[in-house]
C-alpha cells in the first residue's frame, strides 16, 4: 500500500466520528459494507439485497427480499401535489436541483413526525426517487405524464422502464442492479457528512437528504461522471484521447472520474463498472467509448499514477444504456440515499450536535466607526 499523507485542508485523514456501516480504502483499494467485501457484493446479489443490508444491517433471507420488494413497489406512486411542483420545473432546469426539490416537496407532504418513521421513510424515498426524476425527465421533455408504478422487480429496470417507456434487456437491468450496489455506500464522504452533520442537530430525514443532494451535485463529488462523459463523448479514437489529456494535463486542468480523496491505488468499484462497460459496448456494436476510456485510464496512470474512480467508466455504460447524460448523477442519488439514510440513522443512535472549531485567521479586534467617518 502506498501511503499518502492526511491532513490539513479537507479535514483529511481525521476521524470525525464512528460507522459499523464501510470501510473505505483499508487496505489501499478495498471497500467493505458491513463486513461485505464490494467485489463479492455486486457479483453474488442485486441491488435491493444492498439496500436491505446497508438499512436493517443484515443480508435479507428469500422471504425478506420478496417482501422487501413488494412493500417498495407499493411505494412508487406519487402524490398529485408532487406531480404539480415536477410539472412546473423547466426541461432546462438541473436534474439534481429537480432531485432536491422532489425530496423537500415529499417532506412537506409526508413529513416524518418521529424518529420512529425512519425506516418507512426511507424506504419511500428509496422507491420514489426514479419516479420522481423519471416523471420530471418525461413531462418537461416529452410532454409526457408517465404512469410511476411499474409491476417491476428491481429499481434499477424500474428506472430504466421509466425512462425509455419498455423493459429493459436483461443485460441493462443486470448493469444497472450492480452500479446501484457500487454507488449504495461510502463512508463518510462529503455527502453523507453533510447528512450527518444536519441529522446531528435531530432534524427531519428529508432535510438530511435534501442537504446531501446538493453536496453530491458537485463535480468534485457525483457530478463527475457526468463531467467524464463531456469529457469523452467527442474523443475520436484513443490517440485523440491520450493527445487530448495530456494537453489538459499541461495546462493544469483537473480531469473528472480520477483522482480520489481515500484511495491511493485504485477505487475497487472501477474494475466492476469498466467490465459492464466492455460488455455493453460488445452489445452496442461500437466501442469508441470504451477505447478512448482505456486510453484515458492509461494516460492519467502514466503520467500522474492517478486511476479511474467509480465515476469515470459508469460515464460510457450509462451511455450505452441510453441514458440522457444530465441523469447520471440522480441516479447516484437513487442508490446513495442508503447510505445516506443509513448514517442519519447511525448519527440519530448515538448523536451529539457536531460543532467543531476553526482557527481564526482574520483581524485583530476594533472598534466600530461611526458611519460617516468610514472608508
Ligand atoms: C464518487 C466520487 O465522488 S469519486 C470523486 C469524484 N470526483 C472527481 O472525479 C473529480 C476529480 N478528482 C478530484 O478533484 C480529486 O482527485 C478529489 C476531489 C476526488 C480528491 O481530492 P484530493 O484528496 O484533494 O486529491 P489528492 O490530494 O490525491 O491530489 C493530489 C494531487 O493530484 C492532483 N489531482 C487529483 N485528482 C486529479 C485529477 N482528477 N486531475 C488532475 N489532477 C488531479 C491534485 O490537484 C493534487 O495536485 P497538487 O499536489 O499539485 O495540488
Ligand atoms: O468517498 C468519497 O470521498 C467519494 C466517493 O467515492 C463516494 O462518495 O462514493
Amino acid at each position: 500500500m502506498v501511503d499518502k499523507k492526511l491532513g490539513g485542508a479537507g479535514l483529511r485523514g481525521q476521524s470525525a466520528g464512528e460507522t459499523a456501516l464501510s470501510t473505505v480504502g483499508k487496505s489501499g483499494s478495498g471497500l467493505t459494507y458491513r463486513g461485505y467485501d464490494i467485489k463479492d457484493l455486486a457479483a453474488n446479489t442485486r441491488f435491493e439485497e444492498v439496500a436491505y443490508l446497508i438499512l436493517y444491517g443484515e443480508l435479507p433471507t428469500q422471504a425478506q427480499l420478496d417482501d422487501y420488494r413488494l412493500k417498495l413497489k407499493g411505494l412508487r406512486g406519487l402524490p398529485q401535489a408532487l406531480k404539480d411542483v415536477l410539472e412546473r420545473i423547466p426541461a432546462d432546469a438541473h436534474p439534481m436541483d429537480v432531485m432536491r426539490t422532489g425530496c423537500s416537496m415529499l417532506g412537506n407532504l409526508e413529513m416524518e413526525n418521529d424518529f420512529s418513521e425512519q425506516s418507512d421513510i426511507t424506504d419511500r424515498l428509496l422507491a420514489a426517487f426514479p419516479s420522481i426524476i423519471c416523471y420530471w425527465y418525461r413531462f418537461s421533455h416529452d410532454g409526457v405524464r408517465i404512469e410511476t408504478e411499474t409491476d417491476d422487480q428491481e429499481i434499477g429496470a424500474h428506472f430504466l422502464h421509466l425512462l425509455h417507456g419498455k423493459k429493459p434487456s436483461q443485460l441493462h437491468a443486470d448493469v444497472m442492479s450492480s452500479s446501484l450496489i457500487l454507488y449504495a455506500e461510502h463512508e463518510f464522504n462529503a455527502s453523507t457528512f453533510t447528512a450527518r452533520v444536519c441529522a446531528s442537530t435531530l432534524s427531519d430525514m428529508h432535510s438530511c437528504v435534501t442537504g446531501a443532494i446538493g453536496s453530491l451535485r458537485g463535480p468534485l463529488h457525483g457530478g463527475a461522471n457526468e463531467a467524464a462523459m463531456e469529457l469523452i463523448q467527442d474523443m475520436k479514437d484513443p490517440v485523440d484521447a491520450k493527445t487530448t489529456l495530456k494537453g489538459m494535463l499541461d495546462r493544469k486542468e483537473k480531469i473528472m472520474g480520477f483522482g480520489h480523496a481515500i484511495y491511493r491505488e485504485s477505487d475497487p468499484r472501477n474494475a466492476i463498472i469498466k467490465e459492464w462497460s466492455a460488455k455493453l459496448a460488445d452489445e452496442f456494436g461500437d466501442s469508441r467509448l470504451y477505447d478512448v476510456s482505456v486510453a484515458c485510464e492509461e494516460l492519467m496512470w502514466d503520467e500522474k499514477k492517478l486511476f479511474c474512480n467509480a465515476d469515470f467508466f459508469h460515464a460510457s455504460a450509462y451511455h450505452y444504456m441510453g441514458i440522457p447524460t444530465k441523469l447520471f448523477t440522480p441516479i447516484f442519488v437513487c442508490s446513495r440515499v442508503t447510505g445516506w439514510a443509513a448514517h442519519v440513522m447511525e448519527q440519530r443512535a448515538n448523536n451529539r450536535i457536531i460543532r467543531p472549531s476553526a482557527d481564526y485567521v482574520g483581524e485583530e479586534p476594533r472598534e466600530v466607526m461611526p458611519i460617516a467617518e468610514r472608508g
